[in-house]
């Protein structure tokens, strides 16, 4: 498990930044002499001295955590394969929408049960849809898709309609899918930011990309840009340090001035990808909206073709709610992916409809709990068939 993510207190609001406000030099949180044993024989790299960001003028001390520093913070354990049966993605897949299966499966199975197909039958799915958190707009099409199937192929059985509705579901998700692939075509450093609400799983997200990417032979860097909470930059540099993951992190001051310089620590390093952690916001707050506009801005400074990726991290638990942050953060940052993460603890899973209906951003991934293997690319076939099943 993610213990060590999971201790971290309840998610507190960012106080507010002063918009443009100069990031302050910080002292190391590690001697350089220690920094230089995390790369033996490497330099030691303060990094980048060289070209401060036009909007963050002091370039802020970086660090790379030391094992002697990491010795002393609390203990992550990721699970291991041995610490519960190794089950197929599509198992795991199926028992995190376990819950949003009963709801819908159950709902379902009374509709389809029997008898014959009238409007009386069409409105109890509508419902059923609806209460699956599907949202209007999408349960709407399906609807009108389901309809078009029946009368094209003189479905009369109430019990036909379920492959009527299976399909006209993976029709309207398929679009969803659209895989973040990063290989020797993309650019390097790939520089991924990442955003999302306070406590939408952005940080322990990031763990799990940071190893799913790696896995595949990558090198991988983060930026523990959620300058708001200490919390958040000791778990990124603790989840770093035991999986050899290097992270970029200053004691406090401006996230747009820690994206900046790991973009440039990535550059110098030849690191493949960059993941950007940001702290959790609202997007009621105005303010906290311009601070992250102003990371993406800075980071364009140190990458002009970056970010190459902006992914918005959404709690599936709140359900259609969901829609209207994919909205806000999208018109605010021009959105690229998305991760729909605690699949497995809600019945509201259909709010995937509602996303490919209303605002159409690519799920990268889904998550359905809490270890390093419950993140995974996101199939719509899949994600139907577990649906179903
Ligand atoms: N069950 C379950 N829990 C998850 C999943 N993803 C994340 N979590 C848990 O959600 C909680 C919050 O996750 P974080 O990664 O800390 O969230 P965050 O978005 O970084 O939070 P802030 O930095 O406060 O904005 C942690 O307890 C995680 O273990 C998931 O797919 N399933």
């Amino acid at each position: 498990m993610f213990d060590f993510f999971r201790k971290k207190p309840k998610p507190e609001t960012p106080a507010a930044p002063a918009p443009d406000a100069t990031p302050q030099p910080t002292p190391p949180l590690v001697e350089p002499e220690v920094a230089a044993a995390v790369e033996p024989g490497a330099p030691v790299q303060w990094l980048p001295a060289e070209t401060p960001a036009p909007e963050a003028e002091a370039a802020p001390t970086l660090i790379m955590p030391s094992p002697d520093a990491v010795g002393e913070m609390p203990t992550l354990v990721v699970a291991q394969p041995q610490d519960k049966p190794k089950l197929s993605w599509s198992e795991r897949l199926k028992a995190g929408l376990a819950r949003t299966r009963d709801t819908l499966g159950k709902n379902l199975a009374g509709l389809f049960g029997g008898g014959k197909i009238d409007e009386d039958l069409y409105e109890e799915l509508e419902t059923v849809l609806l209460t699956a958190d599907m949202g209007v707009d999408a349960t709407t099409q399906l609807l009108k898709d389901v309809r078009n199937r029946v009368s094209l192929r003189g479905l009369k059985d109430a019990s036909e309609l379920r492959v009527a509705l299976k399909e006209a579901l993976l029709e309207l998700i398929q679009p969803l899918e659209n895989p973040l692939v990063i290989d020797a075509n993309s650019p390097k450093p790939f520089v991924l930011m990442v955003a999302g609400v306070n406590g939408a799983g952005k940080t322990t997200s990031i763990g799990k990309l940071a190893k799913y990417y790696q896995s595949q032979g990558l090198s991988v860097l983060l930026a523990a840009g959620d300058t708001f909470r200490a919390a958040a930059r000791e778990q990124l540099v603790v989840w770093g340090e035991r999986n050899g993951v290097q992270v970029i992190a200053q004691e406090s001051g401006d996230a747009a001035a820690v994206a900046f310089d790991a973009v440039n620590a990535a550059k110098a390093r030849k690191v493949d990808v960059i993941i950007v952690d940001t702290a959790g916001r609202l997007p009621t707050q105005l303010h906290l909206m311009d601070e992250i506009r102003k990371v993406k801005r800075v980071v364009q400074k140190a990458d002009p073709s970056a970010p190459h990726e902006v992914m918005l991290v959404l709690d599936a638990n709140t359900g259609q709610n969901a829609v209207s942050q994919v909205k806000a953060f999208d018109d605010a940052l021009g959105l690229t992916g998305l991760v729909l993460t605690k699949l497995d603890g809600t019945a509201k899973g259909g709010v995937i409809a509602a996303i490919a209906k209303q605002r159409p951003v690519p799920v990268r991934f889904v998550g359905v709990g809490e270890t390093i293997d419950d993140l995974r690319p996101f199939t719509a076939k899949d994600y139907v068939d577990a649906l179903f099943e």
